[in-house]
């Protein structure tokens, strides 16, 4: 028996609602496995705003340092997209990745065999798609300064800076190497190194460390070519490192290899300290409310947190599995869902998942 302190974030839109399922999912493993799992709620995004005027309270970020893990919803919406940007939602996500230094984030696409049919790509294409992408998550062009308005000569002009020191380079692209060798020894260093300064030195930092991962293959390869590769043959990739904008967009892309935004989690890692975990999707104000929303991806967070955080691997393996055996009796959400007669709701969803939940001595 074990205890452990979780953060819950919920957010906004959809947050609340996928969390909700992912807390129930918790306490089921904490009965299963005999843990004690304390989780305590925090404020994040345009509900903090609302509630304390600002999008990252003090009281949250002294909640997460305290915490084992903390799990996010998401934040966002349009009703604060007039706000400042120091006030914006999703200024309180950007500001807990960099306050913890979570660095490295961690987004595996990985296709459910059951879900084959539902990619809107060739099946032949796409079956056993598995591609971790490693994103760089708290430097480049989301953090570099300058950054600001001013008046020019031909009106308004906007700056936003892409800055990327070589040691933020060099501990991705080491987390990168690293990934790939307890995997298929493939990394993929993915830039536009025919243009952008920064792009240069990540390829040169790339190649100097290959030097200490012999057993891994390097390639690089233009963003560009990457999302258009992705389409076209995603199972020649193993794990794709890259910068922090780059990987924000080919995750989404990804995501759709595997049926959905909604079927993508992810880790968000420090050296040191409590990881963050959440779905990549945001807080999708077009379905908030509705109970529509796809819970899996969030749910496949909480796999994420047991097994980097809690070192949790035999409680990890029992949601994936519980997942994929869902999926495998035909339950689906509508984004996964569409030609489906009975489509379930995030609520029914998470129940579904829930009752495939094995304690160990049921799986032994
Ligand atoms: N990590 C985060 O908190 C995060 C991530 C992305 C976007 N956002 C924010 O969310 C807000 C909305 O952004 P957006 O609409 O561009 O992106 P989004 O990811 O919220 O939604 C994109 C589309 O995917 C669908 N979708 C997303 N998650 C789904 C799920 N679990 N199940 C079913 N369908 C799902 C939505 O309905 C929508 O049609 C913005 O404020 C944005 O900044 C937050
Ligand atoms: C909400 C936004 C700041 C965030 C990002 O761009 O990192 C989101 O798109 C994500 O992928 O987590
Ligand atoms: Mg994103």
């Amino acid at each position: 028996m074990s205890y452990y302190k979780i953060a819950i974030l919920p957010g906004d839109g959809i947050g609340p609602e996928v969390i909700k399922e992912a807390v129930l999912i918790l306490e089921e493993v904490a009965k299963h496995f005999h843990h004690t799992f304390e989780m305590k709620y925090g404020l994040i995004g345009g509900v903090a705003v609302d509630k304390t005027g600002t999008p990252l309270p003090t009281e949250t970020v002294e909640l997460c340092k305290n915490s084992d893990a903390i799990l996010l919803g998401a934040v966002g919406g349009p009703k604060w997209d007039q706000e400042l940007s120091h006030r914006r939602p999703e200024a309180g996500l950007l500001g807990i990745r960099k306050t913890l230094n979570l660095y490295a984030n961690l987004r595996p696409v990985t296709l459910f065999d059951a879900l084959l049919h539902t990619s809107p790509l060739k099946s032949e294409n796409v079956i056993g798609t598995d591609v971790l992408i490693v994103r760089e998550l708290t430097g480049g062009i989301y953090f570099g300064t300058p950054r600001e308005r001013k008046n020019g000569e031909n009106g308004q002009e906007a700056i936003d800076t892409l800055r990327y020191s070589e040691k933020e380079i060099e501990r991705i692209l080491r987390q990168g190497f690293q990934i790939a060798q307890g995997r298929k020894k493939k990394l993929t260093s993915v830039d536009k190194a025919n243009v952008l300064e920064s792009s240069r030195l990540w390829r040169e930092v790339a190649d100097r460390l290959s030097y200490d991962y012999p057993d891994v293959k390097l390639e690089h390869m233009l963003v560009d070519n990457v999302a258009m590769q992705l389409i076209r043959n995603p199972r020649q990739f193993d794990v794709i490192v890259t910068e922090n904008m780059f990987g924000d967009i080919l995750s989404d892309e990804a995501s759709m290899l595997t049926g959905s935004l909604g079927m993508l989690p992810s880790a968000s890692l420090s050296d040191t300290g409590p990881g963050l975990y959440e779905p990549i999707h945001g807080s999708a104000p077009d379905i908030a409310g509705k109970d529509k929303a796809n819970p899996l991806a969030t749910i496949l967070s909480v796999a994420m947190l047991l097994r980097h955080s809690l070192r949790l691997e035999n409680e990890a393996d029992s949601i994936e599995n519980a997942v994929k055996k869902t999926l495998e009796a035909g339950y689906r959400t509508g984004d996964i869902g569409f030609d489906w007669e009975r489509v379930l709701t995030t609520t029914q969803m998470g129940t579904m998942v829930r009752s495939y939940l094995k304690s160990p001595v049921q799986n032994g």
